[in-house]
C-alpha cells in the first residue's frame, strides 16, 4: 500500500476509535445523570413529596410556578387528594412548597437527562461518529427513556385514588426497575466502548476465568432480584416494621408469611413477606458477590478484572450494612436515600467486573488468550458493544 493510503487508513481507524471513545464518554455522563435521578427519586419518595404535582405537563411543567395565583392553584389541587387530608392537613402554603420543590427537581432532572441524551445522539449521528451497529440500541434507549417519564406519571397518578395516601407498590417497582434497566444498558454500552479488557494469559488459566465470570453473572442476577424486592419493601413501607436483625419478631421466617390470598399477593402487599424476601435475596446476592470476589482473589492474577471483582465484594458489604442500619434506625430519609443510591454503585461495579472478564470460548484458543496490547484495545472497543 502506498504510504499516503496507509497513512489515511490508520488515520481513519484512529478517528473511529476516537469517535467510539467520545460516544462512550457521553453515555457515561448520561448514566451518571440517571444515577443522580435514582437518588433524587429516593429522596422524593422518602420525604413524602411525590404527589405534590398533580399534572403531567412535559413542556409547560419545566418552569415552576411564577406567581402567587399559580402557587395557589397548585396548592388547591393538592388539597383535593386523600394524602393532604390524611397526612398533611393544614400544613399551609409553606409546607406545600417544601414538598413541591423536590418533586419539581426530580422531574426537571428527568427533562435534563432527556435533553443531554437526545442532543448528544443527534450531534454524534450527524457527525457520523456512532460506531457501526450501535444506532438501533441508542434509539431503543431513547424510546425507553421517554417511556420512563410516562411510567413515572402512571405511578404518581395511582396515588390520587380515593383510598390511597401513597402510590401503588407495583407501579413503584416498575418505575424503579425501568430506571435500573436504563442505567444498566447505558453503562453496559459505555463500558463496551471504554472498559479495559483483561483475560487469561495461558490455556491453563481459562477454567478459572470462566468460573469467576459465571459467579459474577450469578451475583448480578441475584442483585437485580434483591433490588426489585427492595422496591416492594420501599413501596409498602415495610421497613417501618420488624426493626430487628437478623430475626423478625424473634423468628427467622416471620409469622404470617402467607397471610394474604391469593398467595402471589404476599409478594407485594404483605409487610412480613416483602421484608423477609428482601432480606433473603440480599443475603443470597451478598454471598454470591463475596464468593466471586474470593474466587477472583485466589484464582486471577492482579489486573483490572480482579480489582473490579474485589470492588464488587466491598460495594455489596457496604450496601448490606446500609440496609441493616436503615432497618434498625426505622428508615431515616437520608439513610434510605443512601441505601437506594448505593444500590446503583453495586450494580455499577458488578457490570464493570463483567465487562472486564472476557467471555472465553469453549476450547483453549491461544490467539484469544493473551490480553490485547494497549493500542489494539482501542480499535477492538469499537466492536465490543
Ligand atoms: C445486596 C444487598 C441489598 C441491595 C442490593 C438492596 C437494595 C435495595 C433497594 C434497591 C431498595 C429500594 C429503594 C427504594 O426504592 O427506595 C431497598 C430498600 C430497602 N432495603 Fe435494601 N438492599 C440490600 C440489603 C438490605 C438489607 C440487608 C436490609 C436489612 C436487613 C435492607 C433493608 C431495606 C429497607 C428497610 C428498605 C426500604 C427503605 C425505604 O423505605 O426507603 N436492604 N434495598
Amino acid at each position: 500500500m502506498p504510504f499516503d493510503d496507509a497513512h489515511a487508513a490508520a488515520a481513519t481507524g484512529t478517528d473511529r476509535a476516537d469517535g467510539a471513545r467520545a460516544v462512550g464518554r457521553w453515555l457515561l455522563v448520561v448514566a451518571a445523570m440517571v444515577w443522580i435521578m435514582v437518588a433524587l427519586g429516593g429522596a422524593t419518595r422518602l420525604s413524602g413529596s411525590g404527589l405534590s404535582i398533580m399534572e403531567w405537563a412535559p413542556i409547560m411543567g419545566t418552569l415552576p410556578p411564577l406567581s402567587d395565583a399559580e402557587w395557589q392553584r397548585l396548592y388547591d389541587l393538592y388539597r383535593t387528594i386523600p394524602q393532604y387530608a390524611l397526612v398533611n392537613q393544614g400544613f399551609g402554603m409553606e409546607g406545600f412548597k417544601r414538598i413541591f420543590w423536590l418533586e419539581w427537581a426530580h422531574r426537571f432532572w428527568g427533562r435534563a437527562i432527556g435533553l443531554v441524551y437526545a442532543g448528544g445522539l443527534l450531534w454524534f449521528w450527524l457527525r457520523g461518529r456512532i460506531p457501526a451497529g450501535l444506532k438501533p440500541r441508542l434509539l431503543l434507549l431513547l424510546a425507553l427513556g421517554g417511556m420512563q417519564g410516562a411510567v413515572g406519571w402512571f405511578m404518581v397518578a395511582s396515588g390520587f385514588d380515593a383510598d390511597r395516601t401513597a402510590v401503588s407498590p407495583w407501579r413503584l417497582v416498575a418505575h424503579l426497575g425501568l430506571a435500573l434497566a436504563l442505567y444498566a444498558a447505558l453503562l453496559w454500552t459505555a463500558l463496551g466502548l471504554l472498559a479495559r479488557r483483561d483475560g487469561p494469559r495461558s490455556p491453563d488459566a481459562v477454567p478459572a476465568w470462566r468460573s469467576v465470570r459465571r459467579q459474577v453473572q450469578a451475583s448480578v442476577w441475584l442483585l437485580v432480584a434483591a433490588m426489585l424486592a427492595g422496591g416492594f419493601t420501599a413501596g409498602i413501607r415495610a421497613g417501618l416494621d420488624y426493626n430487628t436483625f437478623p430475626l423478625m419478631d424473634g423468628r427467622l421466617v416471620p409469622e404470617g408469611y402467607w397471610r394474604l390470598e391469593p398467595a402471589w399477593l404476599n409478594l407485594a402487599e404483605n409487610v412480613a413477606a416483602v421484608q423477609f424476601n428482601h432480606r433473603l435475596l440480599a443475603t443470597l446476592a451478598a454471598l454470591a458477590a463475596f464468593g466471586a470476589a474470593l474466587a477472583a482473589w485466589r484464582r486471577l492474577p492482579g489486573g483490572p478484572a480482579r480489582r473490579a471483582c474485589l470492588g464488587l465484594g466491598a460495594a455489596v458489604a457496604l450496601q448490606y450494612a446500609l440496609g441493616v442500619a436503615t432497618l434498625l434506625l426505622v428508615v431515616p430519609a437520608w439513610l434510605g436515600t443512601l441505601h437506594q443510591a448505593n444500590a446503583v454503585l453495586v450494580l455499577t461495579v458488578a457490570l464493570l467486573a463483567l465487562r472486564r472478564l472476557p467471555t472465553v470460548a469453549a476450547g483453549p484458543e491461544p490467539a484469544r488468550l493473551s490480553p490485547p496490547p494497549r493500542r489494539a484495545r482501542a480499535a477492538s472497543r469499537r466492536g465490543a458493544a
